[in-house]
């Protein structure tokens, strides 16, 4: 509870002193006389001829975020707050949707209206995001506080996930579970039947890709892209094999406990050789003599989740071609973490097998017609992406458009030079491209068959992932510049854009390198050029 004892502004002046320092902010009165050597920011700082005894709202907050005052280390130096006052400030509130303009799509912002979302997908979005606000926020930036207060104590930059490797708290993925999230991340489909969808609010057979488009841009919010892989997007792209091609003996096994999140799954196709080249694996499968086993050897890198996944989803090299092989751990198997930019909460493994013996009843699909199987995949996880690319560029948007507003430099609000409004206006005009695109494409896939949408929409998702992360970078990029040497600083009022901008990579690789996707879906335009069209 915060303190409520009144003091006029003329109290609080004449504790102005260094052995008696009081400040205002935002109405509420301070006590900082024992703190002040404890202040992370330095004694110095704190007795600058306009802050003790003063109004230090603006000072405050041209150097801390909003949260600093709600840990429960600072809360308790509040004293009381001004009389016949009201503290009107506030940072991130659970369920809020953003004032700042442009910080959400269209279709969330008052006033606007949308071809594409129903009133049912209104109250979806709501209770989505108060979960993720009240359930997984808290653990995402529980490990960022963790790391900061790491870097802070150490004066490193390590970060402590990296450091234990921990994934998300197992409570995150069971409360995900109780609502059946993990199953709505692998779309609209069979495997929802009979589950009750957050709830009961969505009916399985109702639940369409704008639903899932929701689900994936309610997660991103989290501002952790480590913790957000780490949160089973492994499941996302290694499961729909299983979904779509795995037998029912199978699927009856081991779905069940994975959409529960009990059990966690992968896809090991990437190779040290091979990158996402399948004709150049070399993971190899060969038949035992009787012919009732697969003996698996080969490695397998840069494989998300694998570091804490029961199940691998095998890309391997075998008499016929490429096959696809659903491996369990067993022995041969092992994982390793490999250090990346982000978090190892991502769990990014290195995967040996060392002669690895799974039933052939585990092949998923024909026996070398993996490359179906892989690519039947593809646009879906294409499609992930651009949903999470094209929200997380919105939460750059509401941080620069809220520090360009309270940061001062040269007496002036950084937002009064054109040089950074001409910044911001590239960052709204990129984001609110990306989501229309993104709307129409969600569109598309509601109303084509599986089919149509491998024919028809392969390219435009090439394109439109190309083009949602090669504006994430140009936006991360700008929002650095705006944030200055913040921008690159794991702590305090930058720590959000210092992580987006070292994590932005990570998009434009998953998936598909951009200039993979871009000549990708060129060749399939060249490919549907008219025969007799002449300029
Ligand atoms: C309730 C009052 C205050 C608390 C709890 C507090 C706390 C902190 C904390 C935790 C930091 C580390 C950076 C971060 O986490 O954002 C910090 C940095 C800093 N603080 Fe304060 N502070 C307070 C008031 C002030 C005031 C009134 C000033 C004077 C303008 C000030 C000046 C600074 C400076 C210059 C830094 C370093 C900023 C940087 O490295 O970017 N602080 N403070």
């Amino acid at each position: 509870m915060a303190n409520t004892k009144t003091f006029s502004r003329e109290e609080v002046a004449k504790h102005d002193t260094e052995d008696d320092l009081w400040i205002i902010i935002d109405a509420k009165v301070y006590d900082l006389t024992r703190f002040k050597n404890l202040h992370p920011g330095g004694v110095a700082a704190l007795l600058e001829e306009d802050i003790p005894g003063q109004d230090a709202t603006e000072a405050f907050y041209g150097l801390h975020r909003h949260e600093v005052l709600e840990r429960p280390q600072y809360k308790r130096l509040q004293i009381g707050v001004i009389e016949g006052e009201e503290p009107q400030l506030y940072g991130k509130v659970n369920g809020e949707i953003s004032e700042v303009p442009y910080a959400e799509p269209t279709w969330l912002t008052p006033g606007y209206h949308s071809p594409y979302f129903t009133e049912g997908h209104r109250e979806f979005q709501k209770v989505v995001r108060m979960f993720f606000d009240d359930h997984v926020y808290p653990d995402a930036q529980a490990s960022l506080f963790l790391i900061s207060l790491w870097a802070y104590l150490t004066s490193h930059t390590l970060q402590l996930r990296e450091l234990d490797g921990k994934r998300p708290s197992q409570e995150v993925f069971d409360k995900m579970a109780e609502v059946n999230l993990h199953a709505m991340r692998m779309g609209p489909g069979k495997h929802l039947k009979g589950l009750k969808l957050m709830n009961g609010l969505v009916k399985p057979e109702e639940f369409d890709y704008f639903h899932e488009l929701i689900v994936n841009q309610e997660m991103v919010r989290c501002g952790a892209r480590g913790y957000g892989d780490g949160l089973l997007s492994g499941c996302v792209i290694g499961l729909p094999p299983v979904l779509n091609f795995g037998s029912p003996e199978l699927k009856a096994r081991i779905v069940p406990d994975i959409l529960k999140g009990k059990k966690f799954i992968c896809l090991a196709v990437s190779e040290a050789h091979a990158g996402s080249d399948v004709f150049g694996l070399q993971t190899t499968a060969t038949k035992t003599e009787d012919g009732k086993h697969w003996i698996i050897s080969g490695n397998k890198k840069w494989i998300t989740n694998g570091v804490f996944a029961d199940y691998f989803t095998v890309g391997c090299k075998t008499e016929d071609g490429f096959t696809v092989i659903l491996v369990e751990r067993s022995e041969g198997l092992e994982t390793k973490p490999i250090k990346t930019a982000y978090s190892a909460s991502a769990g990014t493994a290195y995967v040996t097998f060392d002669k690895v013996k799974v039933p052939v009843e585990n092949t998923l699909g024909e026996e070398g017609g993996g490359i179906f199987v892989m690519l039947s995949n593809f646009n879906h996880e294409r499609w992930v992406l651009c949903c999470c690319s094209a929200r997380s560029q919105r939460l750059l948007i509401d941080e620069c458009m809220k520090w360009t507003a309270q940061r001062q430099a040269f007496n002036k609000p950084l937002n009064t030079q054109p040089v950074v409004r001409a910044k911001l206006a590239a960052m709204i005009a990129r984001t609110e491209g990306i989501q229309a695109w993104l709307e129409n494409l969600t569109y598309q896939m509601c109303n084509m068959s599986y089919k149509e949408q491998a024919n028809k929409l392969a390219g435009q998702l090439a394109f439109l992932k190309m083009y949602s992360t090669r504006c994430a970078a140009e936006s991360a990029a700008d929002a650095v510049q705006l944030f200055g040497g913040r921008g690159v600083t794991q702590t305090g009022m930058g720590r959000f854009i210092e992580h987006y901008h070292r994590a932005v990579p990570f998009d434009s690789l998953l998936g598909g390198a951009e200039d993979v996707l871009a000549d990708l879906g060129v060749r399939q335009a060249m490919r549907g050029m008219p025969k007799n069209t002449r300029l």
